[in-house]
């Protein structure tokens, strides 16, 4: 199952970290723009190439260090049909690496169209009597607003192609507060959400003793993680928030259980555009060594912190 693969590898490297692929063009490496925009001019092809570029010497610099990646579509989705592709590519090489490759779509809708997601980002597609798979990644993030029925139809893949889902349950956002901290029935919505994943995490437990259902928790809110973690045992968090959005280790210690499991935490900016740092004086040409470099400081310090805590796995 996705979850037993994703333990398997958290364990093997030692590390709780998820580096996010979100690549804002502005921020690459200005030589590597220049090589693509000079050879294919202007145009989305040669985004298409710098990000591909730019994504595999970060897959390259952190695929021995880290369990997975997750790669936000709409970093690539805003460059149209190539950024599609970039985003393809780059998801299907980090598979290849041996990564758990979380596709970051936060997609729900009616149960109907819900299914055509599934197919398109964790299943398979039927093309004249024949299966085939369109971006197929280990995991995929889902908004649950749309109720019960949007998260069913991302079950049949997760329970027969053995992947997985992280459902929002209290997103790192400021205004996060604005609907999800609302009260119902004496309980606050991301409550609710929160008992809802509960139950469809039952429904795909591993070997490992968590679910192939997880959630998304943010950092942000460690009070809320904390009691997240005592309303969701068995379901495994993705933790976003980290670095650039303020959340230190402190606070996302509180995401994991007893056993040191329990939680992934994820950072973008921070790992990939580590290069940028004012203070820790990179070349250029050494952003994959400098993401490197803040992937293993950031595994260091949550382990440190779980440690303290004697909440260390290893
Ligand atoms: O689902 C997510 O990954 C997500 C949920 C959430 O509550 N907050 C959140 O920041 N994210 C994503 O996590 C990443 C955070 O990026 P950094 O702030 O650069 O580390 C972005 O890709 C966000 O879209």
């Amino acid at each position: 199952m996705f979850i037993d693969r994703l333990v398997q590898q958290i364990k093997e490297k030692k590390s709780n970290v998820v580096v996010g692929l979100d690549p804002r063009l502005e921020l690459i490496p200005r030589f590597l723009q220049e090589r693509h925009f000079q050879q294919q001019g202007k145009t989305l092809k040669a985004v298409e190439e710098i990000l591909w570029d730019f994504g595999k010497e970060i897959i390259d610099q952190v695929w021995e260090i880290v369990p997975a990646v997750k790669p936000q579509i709409a970093f690539y989705e805003q460059y149209g049909i190539e950024g599609m592709s970039a985003y393809r590519r780059i998801c299907r090489y980090a598979e290849q690496k041996g990564l758990s490759v979380i596709g970051d779509i936060k997609r729900g809708d009616i149960g109907t169209t819900s299914k055509a997601y599934s197919n398109g980002h964790i299943g398979s597609t039927l093309v004249e009597g024949e299966r085939i798979e369109a971006f197929a990644v280990d995991a995929v993030t889902v908004n649950p607003y749309l109720g019960d029925d949007c998260l069913k139809e991302f079950m049949e893949d997760i329970q027969e192609a053995n992947k997985g889902m992280f459902v929002l349950v209290k997103t790192s956002n400021p205004s996060s507060i604005q609907l999800q901290d609302l009260e119902t029935g004496g309980k606050k919505i991301y409550e609710v959400v929160a008992e809802m994943v509960a139950a469809w995490s039952h429904q795909a437990l591993g070997k490992c003793g968590y679910s192939s259902v997880g959630a998304v928790v943010g950092a942000t809110y460690p009070e809320q993680g904390e009691r997240l973690r005592t309303l969701m045992p068995k379901t495994y968090f993705l933790v976003p928030g980290y670095g650039a959005q303020g959340a230190k280790a402190e606070d996302i210690v509180r995401c994991f259980n007893e056993d040191g499991l329990g939680a992934i935490i994820n950072s973008s900016r921070d790992i990939i555009f580590a290069y940028t740092k004012k203070d820790q004086h990179w070349r250029e040409d050494q952003y994959g060594e400098a993401a490197r470099t803040a992937a293993l400081r950031m595994r260091d310090d949550i382990n440190s912190h779980l440690l303290q805590l004697g909440k260390c796995y290893w």
